[in-house]
C-alpha cells in the first residue's frame, strides 16, 4: 500500500495553511492544462501534506471555471493518495447551524457545463458513484473536526448547484423537501467523480456559512454574513487538518470501504486495440495503474 499523501483543497476563504515542515510550491502542468494555482507540499508530523485553493489565491476562479480535472491530475503527479475537500456551504437543515462541519456522504450533481470526466471517445470508463466518498478518511476528519471543538454532523447529501447565482426560495425549498438534501455549494462536483475515476480517496467537509434561502427566520443569502462566518470556518478548518497526522495509519491502509483505490479495476469498456493511444496518453497520471505507464 502506498505511503499516504493528504491533499486539501480549500474552498472559499480557505486559500493557504501554513506550519509545513519542507514546504515548497509547485508550479504544475497536466494535459488538462493548468490547475487553479501552485500547490504547496510539505510534511506536517511526519505525514505528506499538498494544499491546492480551489479557486487559487485571490479567488480567482468561478465555480463553472475551476479546472477540476488538471486539480486532481496535478495532485495525482504529487502522488497524493486522500483529497480532503473542505469547502463552504448553505445549510438545509436547521440543526446544521453556520459554523458547524458537514461529513458529506452523498451527492445530487445538479451542474450542467462542466467537464466531468477524463475518459471520453476512445477511452470509455463507468466507475461506481453510490458511494462518493470515502467514509473511513470523513470518519478521521471527523475525528479531528470534534477534538478542536467544532460540532461535526456525520452523514449528509450535497447539492452541488452550477452557480454562481445562489439558488431562488423555490429552488432552495425543493432541493430540502422534496430531494432531502442537507447542504448546498457549487464546486464538488465535478470533482468527487474526477477522484474517483483517478482512484483516490476523496471527502467533502463542509463547512456551514449560512441557511440557504428557505429559513423563514434568516431571509436571502447574504454574502456578507458567510465571509463572516467563513474567517472563524477556515480557522477551525486549520486546527482540524493540524489533528490529521496523528489519525492516519502511515501504512497507508485507512480502513477504506468504497474500494477507492481500486475504482477502475473493471472500469474501462473500450477493448485495448480501439482505445486512442493519445487519450491512453494524457491518462497515464490518473489512470496508470490501469493503463500502463503510471504507478503499478
Ligand atoms: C462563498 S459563497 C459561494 C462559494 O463558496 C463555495 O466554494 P467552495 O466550495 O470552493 O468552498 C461555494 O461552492 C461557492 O463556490
Ligand atoms: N447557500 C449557498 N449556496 C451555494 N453555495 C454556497 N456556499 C456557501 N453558501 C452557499
Amino acid at each position: 500500500m502506498a505511503e499516504p499523501m493528504l491533499a486539501v483543497i480549500g474552498g472559499s476563504g480557505l486559500y493557504e495553511i501554513d506550519g509545513l515542515a519542507e514546504a515548497e510550491w509547485h508550479s504544475l502542468d497536466t494535459p488538462w492544462g493548468k490547475p487553479s494555482d501552485e500547490i504547496l507540499t510539505g510534511v506536517l508530523d511526519g505525514l505528506k501534506i499538498a494544499f491546492l485553493p480551489r479557486h487559487g489565491r485571490g479567488h480567482v476562479h468561478a465555480p463553472t471555471d475551476v479546472p477540476y480535472c488538471a486539480n486532481i491530475d496535478a495532485l495525482k503527479q504529487l502522488g497524493v493518495t486522500h483529497i480532503l475537500s473542505v469547502s463552504a456551504c448553505g445549510s438545509f437543515r436547521e440543526e446544521m447551524a453556520p459554523g458547524h462541519f458537514v461529513i458529506v456522504d452523498q451527492f445530487i450533481d445538479r451542474t450542467v457545463n462542466r467537464v466531468k470526466s477524463f475518459f471520453e471517445k476512445g477511452c470509455v470508463a463507468h466507475v461506481s458513484m453510490a458511494h462518493p466518498t470515502c467514509t473511513a478518511l470523513g470518519g478521521l476528519a471527523a475525528q479531528a473536526a470534534r477534538s478542536v471543538g467544532v460540532t461535526t454532523h456525520v452523514g449528509g447529501t450535497y447539492l452541488a448547484m452550477e452557480g454562481p447565482q445562489f439558488s431562488t426560495l423555490a429552488e432552495s425549498k425543493m432541493y430540502r423537501e422534496s430531494w432531502g438534501c442537507d447542504v448546498i455549494g457549487m464546486t464538488n462536483m465535478p470533482e468527487a467523480k474526477l477522484a474517483r475515476e483517478a482512484e483516490m480517496h476523496y471527502t467533502t467537509v463542509a463547512m456551514v456559512t449560512d441557511y440557504d434561502s428557505w429559513h423563514p427566520d434568516h431571509g436571502e443569502v447574504d454574502v456578507t454574513e458567510i465571509i463572516r462566518i467563513l474567517g472563524a470556518n477556515s480557522a477551525h478548518a486549520r486546527d482540524m487538518i493540524a489533528q490529521m497526522p496523528g489519525l492516519m495509519a502511515p501504512s497507508g491502509d485507512q480502513g477504506c470501504e468504497q474500494g477507492c483505490a481500486h475504482a477502475l479495476d473493471y472500469a474501462i469498456l473500450t477493448a485495448p486495440e480501439r482505445r486512442d493511444p493519445d487519450l491512453v496518453a494524457r491518462l497515464s497520471t490518473v489512470a496508470g495503474r490501469i493503463l500502463g505507464g503510471g504507478d503499478a
